[in-house]
């Protein structure tokens, strides 16, 4: 029997998802197609009589943005908001910033469809002579971190955000659930993938073939053991989530949607 309601959200399209760059710990705020996402996002779940009670957001302002106009839209503004890094979208590494269709021009559709959704495959690392290095971990956020500075990743599989992830998950997210508080995490692509992996108990191979669309909120009806009672809905127009879906998976495409 169901017992609780969890929401996991994809944050709005970024500057980044746009321009198709690997945006990862780069802090893009939203487009302005993001934050009408966002606020729809807000109504829908306004509309559907669903309430919050605790928010977890990561570090980044797309998520934390994207958390703001849900909240707003729902009349929902004075719910606790807390953050943390874990909830952090993967560390990409050295390939913050490049273009996805040029990378499946010169590598391959499959080799950055590897990158983009295999579990235990890590991305090369990002070191000092990246473009982005010095704004990432100069980024006063990271001083306020449970981990010293030089403890932060340089690159992640998904296996390693599960790995920063699931601390946070059971010592700070699984209590709120557990006291009986709806609570919504508003991150990103595939920190929400690692946990959807735990939660469902998606195999290796089956987690390549998730993908999540941005601002469309994913419910999942857990049991007391915090098991999933049925699949998890993605609630909205069923025919504009699966073109939203087919749009991020195109992105690594040579021929990527403009
Ligand atoms: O740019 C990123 O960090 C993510 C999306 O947030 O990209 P991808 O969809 O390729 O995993």
């Amino acid at each position: 029997m169901s017992k609780y309601k969890l929401f996991l959200l994809r944050h709005g399209e970024g500057a980044w998802n746009k321009e198709n760059r690997f945006c990862s710990w780069v802090d893009q705020k939203l487009s302005e197609a993001g934050v009408v996402e966002a606020q729809e996002c807000g109504r829908l779940l306004k509309e559907q009589g669903y309430k919050f009670d605790r928010v977890f957001t990561s570090l980044l302002s797309r998520s934390i943005q994207t958390a703001w106009l849900v909240l707003e839209a729902m009349g929902q503004e004075w719910i606790p908001v807390t953050k943390s890094w874990r909830l952090n979208e993967r560390h990409y590494g050295a390939l913050i910033g490049l273009n996805r269709a040029e990378m499946a021009l010169n590598h391959g559709e499959e080799r950055v469809k590897l990158w983009r959704r295999s579990y235990d495959i890590t991305p090369p690392p990002i070191d000092e002579s990246h473009p982005y290095f010095a704004e990432i971990y100069n980024d006063r956020r990271y001083s306020t971190c449970d981990v010293p500075k030089e403890q932060l990743p340089r690159a992640e599989s998904l296996k390693e955000v599960l790995d920063r992830l699931l601390p946070y998950w059971n010592q700070v997210v699984v209590p709120e659930i557990k006291s009986g508080h709806t609570v919504l995490i508003s991150a990103h692509g595939n920190s929400c993938r690692a946990l959807l992996k735990h939660l469902e108990n998606i195999s290796e191979k089956d987690i390549v073939g998730v993908t999540l669309p941005t601002g469309i909120p994913v419910l999942l009806e857990l049991d007391e053991d915090l098991k999933p009672v049925k699949p998890r809905q993605l609630l909205g127009d069923q025919e504009k989530i699966q073109a939203a879906i087919k749009k991020v998976e195109d992105q690594g495409k040579v021929n990527a949607p403009k």
